[in-house]
């Protein structure tokens, strides 16, 4: 392997993801190599079954790849063990899905502080206020997400993805469930966030709309990456 430098936030190299084995088996991601800067906004494009979330799930040390690496910052997930894994994906990546996937029992505030108190840790209150005064959450913080809209509900999702500061937000078509007023705001947020707070996105989406907003497009077909 040569030695790995970069501004890469998160990166691919060489790999390569089956499933299934002999003549059934689908090559989901094919000698896949790309990488994804620091502080901008990516998206990835393509149709249904081109490999994008399959990539998206192995970058985000959620599938071990069958051959190949990924890198996290210089950290090569390739070989590690759970333990460190779980550690990555707690600490150093967020998740914003199509469903939101917010806890329907809990507060907005608690689901936001959810990723925290999992891994033992306090609230940054200046950054949490920062947050959510920056996704305008502050009147709703006390509501359940069956009380919100649903692009308050992916706005709370967001302010989860980011409470912790992570290298990288892996947004999953985020706007998927969303109508186009409320699909375009929380766009319009992941744009700002990587402006004013440098965070780094990688989101997936189907829709070229969506895509029009990010810094970057890598498109996807049949496994395999091109710009
Ligand atoms: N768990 C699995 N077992 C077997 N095959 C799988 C599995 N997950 C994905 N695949 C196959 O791998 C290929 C890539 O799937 P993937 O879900 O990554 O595509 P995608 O571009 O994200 O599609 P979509 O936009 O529909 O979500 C497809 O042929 C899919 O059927």
């Amino acid at each position: 392997m040569k030695p790995f430098t970069t501004e890469a936030a998160v990166a691919a190299r060489e790999l390569t993801k089956l499933y299934g084995t002999g003549a059934a088996a689908v090559r989901a991601l094919d000698d896949v190599s790309v990488s994804f800067e620091a502080g901008a906004f990516s998206a990835i494009m393509g149709p249904s079954g081109s490999g994008k979330s399959t990539l998206m799930h192995c970058l985000a040390g959620l599938e071990t790849p069958t051959s190949g690496h990924v890198f996290v910052g210089s950290l090569d997930l390739a070989g590690q063990p759970d333990r460190v894994l779980t550690a990555v994906r707690r600490d150093r990546i967020g998740f914003v899905f199509q469903a939101f996937n917010l806890l329907p029992s809990m507060s907005a505030q608690d689901n936001i502080v959810l990723p925290l108190r999992l891994a033992g840790r306090k609230a940054d209150q200046a950054w949490f206020s920062t947050l959510t005064e920056f996704l305008g959450l502050r009147e709703r913080l006390a509501h359940r997400p069956a009380e919100l809209s649903g692009g308050q509900q992916q706005r709370v999702a967001l302010a989860r993805a980011l409470v912790t500061r992570p290298d990288v937000v892996f947004a999953d078509e985020p706007t998927g469930s969303l109508d186009s007023t409320a699909g375009t705001e929380v766009l319009t947020l992941l744009r700002h966030c990587v402006r004013e707070f440098g965070q780094t996105v990688v989101m997936v989406t189907h829709d070229e709309r969506a895509a029009g907003h990010a810094d970057r497009v890598v498109h996807m077909a049949d496994g395999k990456v091109s710009e």
